[in-house]
């Protein structure tokens, strides 16, 4: 591969059609069955010649830009850096980031953008990494990593960086409400230990097993089928999520009350997720999550679709 002038690349945003939470491990993660499903809500990150000796620089656009770190702290530029030193070269390079997942809402969009900038950074260097390289680095940022270069659904065992591709049929319709104000992600993972703890059962690895995916939930992706997948969405995080932030209960009966097959909390919150039977129910849901007062705004999309994927 040649090295480019300038690489734009598109990555999904992602919901946790099943989220089973496992034991606390030694190493403060837990042991997760996660399956993940990218949807067409995504970010987009362009990557242009940086100036020499200056290393990585970064812009942000969108509504919640001024919420997106522009420091050595944002995933894009960890991304960067540590691609630049994996091959021995100069992370001399300026990412943009066009923002459109929600910042802290659940949908991994600092991973997306992390994911992103590894596949453009490649690209505009002219490194052609083999894909499961690209995957260690990825695990190396983030447990939510790996799966935005891959998209599509997929079953992330360990701390979810552990990939195995599921089969999929068809098309599934989405809406996603974005709350004011972002969950912190170990936060919400310390509040289910602490749920965990107070109802007795312990939260330790000795004491909670690891959860499996759920078979139906599987067979549901595969048949293509919105209201068997509706009857097995899950998320263990969820009762932590709305200890942290009551009034998401709020913002999910709205959805249900709205015509939406099945409400849950994306990943670790705020925002909610809600599957549609098609794309206009989809539409209709949304409107009526934007009237209801609810939340932030409500976007209708749909999934799967693939991973960090360059597109000029
Ligand atoms: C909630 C999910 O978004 C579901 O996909 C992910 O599990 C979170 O993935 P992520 O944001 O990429 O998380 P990381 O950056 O790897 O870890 C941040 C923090 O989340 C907690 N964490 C994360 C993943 C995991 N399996 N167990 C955890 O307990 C830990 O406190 C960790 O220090
Ligand atoms: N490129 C980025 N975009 C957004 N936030 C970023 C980025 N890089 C670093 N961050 C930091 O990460 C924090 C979490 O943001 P992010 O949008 O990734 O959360 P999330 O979607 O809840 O993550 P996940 O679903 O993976 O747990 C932000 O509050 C911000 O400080």
């Amino acid at each position: 591969m040649t090295a480019k002038i300038r690489v734009t690349v598109r990555v999904p945003a992602k919901v946790n059609v099943q989220l089973g939470v496992g034991g606390l491990r030694a190493d403060g993660f837990h042991d997760l069955a996660n399956v993940f499903f990218a949807v067409a809500l995504g970010d987009e990150v362009t990557a242009t010649p940086g100036t020499p000796g200056r290393g990585v620089t970064l812009g942000c656009t969108g509504p919640d830009a001024h919420q997106v770190p522009l420091d050595d702290s944002n995933l894009a530029a960890r991304a960067a850096r540590l691609l630049a030193a994996h091959h021995g070269i100069e992370p001399d390079v300026h990412l943009e980031i066009a923002k459109a997942i929600p910042v802290a809402g659940g949908m991994a969009g600092g991973s997306a953008d992390g994911a992103a900038a590894l596949v453009a950074c490649d690209a505009l260097w002219g490194l052609d990494t083999p894909l499961p390289v690209l995957l260690e680095l990825a695990a190396e940022l983030g447990s939510d990593v790996p799966f935005a270069l891959l998209g599509g659904v997929a079953l992330g065992r360990g701390r979810g960086e552990l990939l195995e591709e599921l089969p999929v049929t068809g098309t599934f319709h989405w809406v996603f409400a974005v709350a004011d104000g972002g969950l912190s992600t170990p936060a919400v993972f310390r509040e289910c230990d602490r749920l965990r703890e107070a109802a007795g059962t312990g939260a330790g690895v000795d004491r909670v097993p690891t959860p499996d995916p759920s078979a139906a939930l599987l067979a549901a992706l595969a048949a293509g089928d919105p209201v068997a997948l509706a009857e097995s969405l899950t998320n263990d995080l969820q009762a932590a999520a709305l200890s942290l932030r009551p009034a998401l209960a709020d913002c999910l009966e709205a959805g249900l009350a709205a015509g939406a097959l099945a409400a849950l909390v994306s990943g670790s919150g705020p925002t909610c997720a809600f599957l549609a039977k098609d794309a206009a129910g989809a539409e209709s849901v949304a409107e009526a999550l934007t009237a209801s007062g609810t939340c932030r705004a409500a976007h209708a999309t749909h999934g799967p679709v693939p991973g960090a994927r360059v597109t000029g």
